[in-house]
């Protein structure tokens, strides 16, 4: 029987189906085919791959994932900023763990006074460094203390400027593999311990480094000095001991402020001229006392009110805040006269126009009252200022509360003197000029070390600067400070009179604009004492300052 097909199909012809049957089967075969072709060829091969790297790559995403999952469950991570103290305590914790050990890169500086946590290179203990190597800490490091797991990791914008052409401040990372956050403050604690321990031959000076604070982190730049002992501060009999004392019942009383609802501050002024040792004695109190100091100068043209206040709050608890040259906030009366004169419209007129514009005006006087005894005082903190001019200073800034002791410091006292020639050269240093005919030279001869030299009229470090040039001659010291004394007379004597001729020029060159530049008859110009003309070009002639070198001294005003 034949077969049957459907009307007007021919049988000799595939139907639909069959057609798309065979399609497909070509289509999957010539697939096939090319898969084939293509397992065997290059492009195959790198498919291949293609794929095992995607699958590497996911897997490793995956883990990456996992292990951020258990960090995240199963760690604590804490993040210590640059600028607060406790980044000084982990830097040095971690210093001395030696994590530094496995890092590979190192920053190279000469030695300073700038502390850096440098690491010890050498193994050999005799070789002298004068350079010093700090880790950069750029690689996530592993360590383990007391059992646990640590990781460090450091933040890589340290160094970059910010937005606000701000240096970034550097930021540690540790995690700590534990779910215990007592394990935590037992490290900081350690850290803070050992820190102590570190510092105590020395003492801490908090300096604000103004190319990288950036408003949180003031406190950035650290330095320490060798603590230096009180003894070796000259001062009248009596004074230091009670200013230690001062401030030793101040720390040791924070229960009575607190029970006399006082506030637990306390504030010293020390005043005096330049070079009688304020500073000196700040430094050795704190050294006596265990404090690190916190020290701002107003002169600096970025501190205004509100850094003030910022700088004044983060001030950590027991440290010392000190200001160094408090007066620089309040105009002089030469400020004043100053500011008088820039008033010219014409700079060219103004004979300061040229002078650095006074940055301390950005402080005020209620600032910086509100940070003395404001919201910006903290409690537990001594207070320090120093000054060379009291008398530039406002009574409400002196009011006790705000200034509870003033300190005057005055130029050397001939047993001041006297007392700074045995501490420069002590007897068992020259037990030769201890002889049994000779008793007691070295207290002789400074004792006329000491009488030749004027009372009241050097400073302690103008006769340290003449001593230093006699470091182990104390014979030709005490001969030859007569002469210093005369020289040092002469040289003061030259200094007045190019001070006074300074003046004199300026108070012309103002008079003589004055009279041009605001169409004043040139009649109208002050002649002083022995000048010729005063017009365009005067010429003043200052009096001669007995034995001045610069005596007779006459000047062309321009
Ligand atoms: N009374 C002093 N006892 C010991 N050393 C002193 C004394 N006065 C000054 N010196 C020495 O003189 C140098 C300058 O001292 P210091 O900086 O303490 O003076 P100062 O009064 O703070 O000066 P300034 O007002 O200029 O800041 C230091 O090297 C210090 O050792």
């Amino acid at each position: 029987m034949k077969p049957q097909f459907p009307l007007g199909q021919d049988p000799s012809q595939p139907t639909d189906q069959a057609s798309s049957w065979l399609a497909s089967f070509m289509g999957l075969s010539s697939m096939f085919g090319v898969l084939g072709f293509l397992s065997q060829s290059y492009v195959g091969s790198s498919l291949k791959l293609l794929m095992l790297g995607s699958l590497i790559e996911t897997g490793r995403r995956f883990c990456w994932w996992l292990i951020e999952r258990f960090r995240i469950q199963y760690s604590i991570t804490a993040q210590f900023n640059e600028g607060d103290p406790a980044y000084e305590w982990i830097v040095l914790f971690i210093t001395q763990e030696r994590v530094w050990k496995r890092s590979r890169e190192f920053v190279v500086s000469a030695k300073n006074s700038q502390r850096k946590w440098a690491v010890t290179t050498a193994d050999d203990s005799t070789i002298k460094c004068n350079a010093e190597y700090v880790p950069t800490y750029q690689i996530p490091q592993l360590f383990k203390w007391r059992g646990y797991w640590l990781e460090l990791k450091r933040s890589n914008d340290r160094g970059a400027v910010n937005v606000h052409g701000v240096q970034n401040t550097g930021h540690i990372y540790v995690t700590i593999y534990t779910l215990d956050m007592d394990i935590l403050s037992q490290l900081v604690e350690e850290a803070r311990r050992r820190y102590a321990e570190v510092n105590r031959p020395h003492v801490v000076i908090h300096l604000i480094d103004s190319r990288r604070f950036n408003g949180i982190q003031l406190w950035n730049n650290v330095k320490r000095k060798v603590r230096r002992p009180l003894s070796s501060i000259i001062l009248p009999a009596g004074l230091l001991d009670s200013l230690v004392e001062d401030a030793q019942e101040f720390l040791n009383t924070e229960d009575w402020y607190l029970g006399a609802g006082i506030p637990h501050r306390r504030g010293y002024l020390l005043h005096g001229p330049p070079g009688t040792g304020k500073t000196s004695t700040i430094y050795a109190l704190a050294g006596a006392l265990n404090l690190e100091i916190y020290s701002l100068s107003l002169a600096s043209n970025h501190v205004d009110d509100n850094f003030l206040q910022q700088a004044a709050s983060s001030v950590p608890e027991n440290g010392i805040f000190l200001i160094e040259d408090i007066d620089c906030a309040f105009p002089s009366r030469e400020d004043e006269e100053a500011e008088f004169s820039t008033s010219y419209p014409d700079p060219r007129l103004n004979p300061n126009a040229l002078r650095p514009a006074r940055a301390a005006r950005l402080v005020t006087m209620s600032g910086l009252l509100n940070v003395i005894d404001g919201v910006g005082s903290e409690e537990g903190k001594l207070f320090f200022a120093t000054t060379n001019y009291i008398d530039r200073l406002d009574a409400a800034l002196l009011r006790p509360g705000r200034i509870d002791r003033k300190i005057e410091y005055a130029l050397s006292t001939t047993e001041q003197t006297r007392a700074l020639f045995v501490r420069f050269f002590p007897a068992a240093r020259f037990p030769e000029l201890e002889t049994e005919s000779e008793k007691h030279p070295l207290a002789e001869l400074a004792a006329r070390f000491a009488a030749a030299v004027p009372p009241q009229e050097f400073s302690t470090a103008e006769l340290q600067g003449f001593l230093q040039g006699y470091k182990t001659r104390p014979v030709a010291a005490a001969q030859d400070v007569t002469a210093w004394v005369e020289a040092e007379h002469l040289g003061r004597q030259a200094r007045e009179a190019r001070e006074e001729l300074r003046k004199k020029k300026a108070q012309l060159r103002m008079q003589s604009q004055m009279g041009g530049g605001f169409g004043m008859p040139a009649t109208n110009v002050v002649r002083p004492h022995g000048a010729h003309a005063v017009n365009a070009s005067p010429t003043a002639t200052v009096p001669p300052a007995e034995g001045s070198a610069t005596a007779g001294v006459s000047a062309t005003v321009q």
